[in-house]
């Protein structure tokens, strides 16, 4: 694992698409693994900016996204999709056939659960998976105790990643309580992981996660076993590390 301690959030998204730039520069065809969350926000702002200054081509890229919420139609500005396109995809040249996310609204969820792996092996897999990490130490949305050997499918939301997401909400009850979410085998196939955390209120987890016990109680702790993880942290977030 390689931890890399930015002194802040601005070098923190400034390194972090630096890396994702290196990869799209080296495979111009990349399968790109891509969160959401405010961690990620710069990184995607930095790479709008790699686009337009410096030419930075989306065109043969393939992403996928991991997770979004269940019930949500993708034109709620809650959703990932509307996250998504409004946040990154409208700012570079990413071909609309080349993007996916899961569907919120799918009639058959297994089906589109098991469609959605089948199409990440179709394209030969993820190169570079971005992760960010909850409170609760969940990765994409695979809450505590999740079976490290589940791949896309529905998840019920922890009360903590409830609380933590109602801030983009008019009200708590409008949370969504579920959501589809790639699973942890599915993240730990990618070849390569940079995992982002900002902010003193990620210390803890992110202590525990890297240098506690590997277990299904803290999701992001089995990144510890993939043996391709940066992690980008900034001196808040990284403040209880004991290796560094
Ligand atoms: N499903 C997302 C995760 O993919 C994200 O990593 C996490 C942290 O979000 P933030 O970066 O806003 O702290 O929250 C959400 O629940």
């Amino acid at each position: 694992m390689k931890i890399y301690v930015e002194e802040n959030y601005q070098k923190l998204s400034k390194k972090a698409a630096y890396i994702l730039a290196s990869q799209v520069r080296l495979k111009p065809d990349s399968v790109l693994g891509l969160a959401t969350g405010d961690t990620p926000l710069g990184m995607y702002r930095e790479l709008a900016a790699m686009h337009q200054e410096e030419d930075l081509d989306f065109k043969e890229v393939k992403t996928f996204n991991l997770d979004e919420y269940y019930g949500l139609e993708k034109e709620n500005p809650q959703s990932y999709h509307y996250y998504m396109m409004e946040n990154f995809f409208k700012y570079v040249n990413i071909q609309e056939k080349n993007i996916h996310i899961p569907d919120g609204q799918a009639p058959d969820i297994e089906e589109a659960c098991r469609r959605y792996e089948q199409l990440i092996r179709l394209m030969g897999g993820i190169d570079l998976q971005v992760l960010g990490i909850g409170r609760n130490g969940h990765i994409g949305f695979n809450e505590p105790d999740v079976k490290f050997e589940a791949t896309t499918h529905l998840v019920q939301l922890d009360e903590d990643t409830i609380q933590a997401n109602a801030r983009f909400f008019d009200s708590i009850h409008k949370v969504p309580t579920q959501a589809i979410s790639m699973g942890i085998k599915t993240i730990m196939q990618a070849k390569k992981i940079v995992l982002l955390a900002s902010g003193r209120e990620k210390r803890e987890v992110i202590q525990r996660a890297l240098e506690g016990k590997i277990s299904p109680e803290l999701p992001a702790s089995v990144l510890q076993l993939h043996n391709d993880v940066v992690v980008i942290l900034d001196r808040e977030a990284a403040g209880g590390l004991k290796e560094i």
